[in-house]
């Protein structure tokens, strides 16, 4: 049987009660995974860690931002090794191929009913900037909303893939089903790829709107890389990896960010490669990394414990480390950022923005609502 087509490969995502899809910001890495060969729930990264060892297929899943969500949800954290894994680039296939493909049907996408918003975020963010005014200790935290809508269908999930493709076409995209939960990120951020002996990372904090005028879009970068907030916000997270990851790796870090651009959103950004100096475990590096301060915060304890009392829910899987590892032991891991959990006709949203002392808590507050717009548009029926 010849290789399916991505529209096969989309139906049937939607068909399955388990699936999974992996694709890296370049799609030079296309995985589209199905049913159940193993799988755990589990947000015990030591736990992980070992049964990943005993894994013959490529494995997906996340383990969450921290350890408030203790229901068998896979915002807890769960890790699949489908019963069949394609690489789209590649041709290859991994397990038992799918002897039929279902026929493509075409529907319209669920649209939204109603949605429910944080009315007190801009409140609460004021308070943690008066900590950090008082308290110069505390440096930075990056803290999360939620937006929660009631959709009119269920989602019409070979169109949502179709759609993230075509709207984010330089994110990678990670959406993971299973139990009739459905997780979505369109992110920019790797937190850590590894191929063989070579190791990339990357900062991604600081953050201005696009404009579709190009001259315009061009003066806004300029000020995101002129400006000192965002320059600071950025360099806390490029100093923190370096520091947290000096013994393992040889690193080679630009001394100044670029500008990525998203289509909502653009970045300081800074690509940090380097090679492994000690025998490594991907999740090894995962839980050196996780958080850095473009999720977290500095000093970390102070920003998790933040995080926990200002946020209204806890976070699951958005924040967190989702991706692939490979039988090899190569694998990425990317933040899980610019994402949705739907559960049903429900979804939820999620977006953070990095607080300093000097932030102004409404500009943030826009801020987040640009992140979430990613997830918005696909659920525009
Ligand atoms: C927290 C998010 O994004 C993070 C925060 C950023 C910022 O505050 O400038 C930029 C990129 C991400 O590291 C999000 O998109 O929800």
């Amino acid at each position: 049987m010849s290789f399916p087509t991505k529209q096969q490969l989309y139906a049937q995502f939607a068909q399955a009660d388990d699936a999974v899809y992996f694709a890296s910001a370049d799609k030079q890495q296309v995985y589209f995974g199905f049913g159940v060969e193993a799988a755990l729930n589990s947000g015990d990264a030591s736990v992980v860690k070992a049964w990943l060892r005993e894994q013959k297929q490529p494995v997906f899943g996340g383990l969450p931002f921290d350890k408030q969500v203790t229901t068998t949800s896979i915002m807890a954290g769960y890790f699949v090794a489908p019963a069949v894994v394609y690489e789209v680039n590649q041709a290859k296939t991994w397990g038992q191929p799918m002897a039929s493909w279902p026929t493509i049907t075409h529907a319209n996408q669920a649209a939204i009913a109603s949605q429910h918003d944080d009315t007190t975020w801009v409140e609460r963010i004021e308070h943690a900037i008066t900590t950090m005014q008082t308290d110069v200790t505390k440096q930075k935290v990056v803290l999360g909303r939620q937006r929660q809508l009631q959709l009119t269908t269920t989602v019409n999930e070979a169109q949502l893939l179709q759609d993230l493709n075509t709207q984010q076409p330089n994110s990678y995209h990670f959406v993971l089903k299973h139990a009739g939960e459905l997780f979505v990120s369109a992110t920019p951020e790797r937190l850590v790829q590894v191929k063989a002996a070579a190791f990339s990372t990357a900062g991604v904090a600081g953050t201005i709107r696009r404009s579709a005028d190009e001259v315009e879009d061009q003066q806004l970068a300029d000020e995101l890389f002129n400006d000192a907030k965002n320059r600071l916000e950025h360099a806390y997270v490029v100093n923190t990896i370096k520091e947290r990851l000096a013994d393992l790796v040889t690193l080679n870090v630009p001394t100044k960010p670029t500008i990525m651009k998203n289509p909502q959103v653009q970045h300081l950004y800074t690509p940090i490669n380097g090679q492994l100096t000690a025998a490594v475990n991907i999740l090894d590096l995962v839980t050196r990394l996780h958080p850095t301060p473009a999720l977290g915060g500095k000093p970390l304890a102070w920003a998790m414990a933040t995080i926990k009392q200002l946020e209204l829910a806890p976070r699951g899987l958005f924040a967190a480390p989702i991706g692939v590892v490979l039988p090899n032991g190569d694998g990425e891991f990317v933040v899980g950022i610019r994402a949705m959990l739907i559960n049903h006709q429900t979804a939820h949203l999620f977006a953070g923005a990095g607080i300093l002392a000097d932030s102004d808590a409404t500009q943030e507050f826009a801020e987040t609502g640009l992140k979430m717009l990613p997830m918005m548009n696909l659920l525009k029926g």
